[in-house]
């Protein structure tokens, strides 16, 4: 067995959590052989549902469960940290803007990035997953000046894996066999998901689908999706979003092995000329627990309007919250 690994998770006793904590405990995450401390953060009102969920993660007796931390304090939560799942965040109330939720959540997640950078690993692994989850991930960035931009990144995933999903739906084949998605951009309804360089069993999916399903079709139902997931269930994605986020961290930590994923990352000399001061969505593969951006792909004019529309709702969210960077 190796020695355990700090796992932290923020808003743990949540929809999303109450998925993901099991599932990293499982193992799902960093394979079968690699023990994990558990530290769970929630803010006062909800320490009596976490508690709750502390006692039933006893009860799994999960044999890779080296400890468990529930607490209040994102400075406890974050100690010496080597993965740190930032899934809490206020969801919008009635009467909120868009606006008021950014600035909501930037004081979160400037608190959050300060506790980071003084008490997790230097090493530390961050994904963003609570929304505005790019915007967040910038703000969390920007108040951890002691950790590398690149060791924090906001979850892309899920909207990857719908768009796999659709894919494969739309040709009559499987996931694990679409291979080159990409969604570029924000996760929002702005978000770009791109079959350009799409395959299914090797074959570019252009070939298999038509354009007007692609442009009409596939691209708002992507976009859209977490909405729909709302609608259908009166709350919204849980199981899909924790699934996700296990996607991303094992993926980021072992290895998407030639695979290309859509993670958000840190813009700074990107090759795609997007403004270097976002967290935007690209092609990715890991290796040796490091992301890499795709370079050299072919961008066609459609594809170019497209990124530039969710670069520019980026920059005016990082505008709504410049005082907080
Ligand atoms: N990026 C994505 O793909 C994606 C997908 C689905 C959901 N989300 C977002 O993830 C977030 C969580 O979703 P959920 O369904 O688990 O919501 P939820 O409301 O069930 O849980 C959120 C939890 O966070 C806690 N919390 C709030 N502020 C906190 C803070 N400062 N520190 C620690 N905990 C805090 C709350 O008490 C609550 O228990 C939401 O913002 C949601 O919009 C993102
Ligand atoms: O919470 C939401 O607004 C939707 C969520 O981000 C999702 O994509 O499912």
């Amino acid at each position: 067995m190796k020695a355990p690994v700090r796992v932290a998770v923020t808003g743990a006793a949540g929809q999303i959590a109450y998925s993901l904590i099991f599932r990293v405990a499982h193992g799902d995450m960093l394979g079968p052989d690699q023990p994990v401390i558990l530290q769970l953060l929630e803010i006062p009102p909800a320490m009596g549902a976490l508690n709750g969920v502390a006692m039933e993660l006893n009860d799994c007796a999960y044999p890779l469960v080296a400890g468990i931390v529930a607490t209040d304090d994102a400075n406890v939560a974050f100690k010496d940290a080597d993965y740190a799942f930032l899934v809490g965040a206020r969801p919008r109330g009635p009467g909120m803007e868009r606006s008021d939720l950014l600035e909501a959540n930037a004081k979160i997640f400037s608190a959050q990035g300060k506790a980071l950078n003084d008490h997790a690993s230097p090493q530390v692994k961050v994904l963003v997953v609570g929304n505005p989850a790019n915007t967040n991930a910038l703000i969390t960035l920007r108040n951890a000046p002691k950790l590398n931009p690149k060791n924090i990144t906001a979850m892309m995933r899920l909207d990857h894996n719908r768009s796999m999903s659709q894919i494969a739906e739309k040709v009559g084949s499987h996931t694990t066999r679409v291979e080159k998605v990409v969604v570029w951009g924000n996760h929002s309804a702005t978000q770009y998901p791109d079959i350009s360089y799409a395959t299914v069993d090797g074959q570019p999916v252009k070939e298999k689908v038509d354009n007007e399903w692609y442009e009409n079709t596939f691209i708002p139902t992507v976009q859209q999706r977490g909405a729909a997931i709302i609608k259908a269930r009166g709350a919204s994605s849980a199981a899909s979003a924790a699934c996700a986020a296990v996607d991303h961290m094992r993926d980021w930590a072992l290895g998407s092995k030639g695979k290309w994923v859509s993670m958000g990352v840190y813009s700074a000399g990107n090759p795609y000329g997007v403004d270097e001061n976002l967290m935007f969505s690209f092609p990715i593969t890991t290796e040796n627990g490091e992301w890499k951006i795709v370079e050299g792909l072919a961008v066609s004019e459609f594809s170019r309007k497209m990124i530039a529309k969710t670069e520019a709702e980026l920059v005016g969210e990082r505008e709504a919250i410049a005082n907080l960077l």
